[in-house]
């Protein structure tokens, strides 16, 4: 069996790098970062280590129904979604992850997109 990139990237230890680039992103970019605004530090980090253990093939396998509850009341629009992917993209070229694997994650992540917006 094709070996995740979770598991490529050393699971949730080896992740932490990636986790901290990611997380810089998304703290700088003025599209997304309000939505976070009253989301502690370590809650916000630890959103980004779901996030990108999800996008990566980890354990954390979440359902439409979940994400729905998770992203209730903040109204994501189709710009933040492609914001966070945007960041997802760049911080996944910074570490040197080749475009056949930065597509399949991106193959895992679109679908949730319909339970994520608009809530
Ligand atoms: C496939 C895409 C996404 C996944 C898998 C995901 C995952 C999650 C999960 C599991 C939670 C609840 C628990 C936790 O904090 O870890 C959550 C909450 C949240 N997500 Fe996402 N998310 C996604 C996309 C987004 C996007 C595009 C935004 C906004 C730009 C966003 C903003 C938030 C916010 C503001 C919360 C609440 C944080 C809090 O205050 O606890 N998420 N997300």
């Amino acid at each position: 069996m094709e070996q995740s990139l979770y598991a490529k990237f050393g699971g949730v230890e080896g992740l932490a790098p990636v986790v901290d680039e990611f997380y810089k992103r998304v703290l700088e970019d003025e599209t997304v970062n309000r939505f976070f605004e009253h989301t502690d530090l370590d809650r916000l980090r630890r959103h980004q280590a779901h996030f990108l253990s999800f996008a990566l093939g980890g354990p954390n396998q979440y359902t439409g129904k979940s994400m729905e509850k998770a992203h209730q009341g903040f109204n994501l629009q189709r710009e933040h979604f492609q914001a966070i992917a945007k960041h997802l993209q760049g911080t996944l070229e910074h570490f040197n992850v080749s475009q056949e694997d930065i597509a399949k994650v991106f193959e895992l992540i679109v679908p949730l997109e319909s339970s994520i917006l608009h809530k």
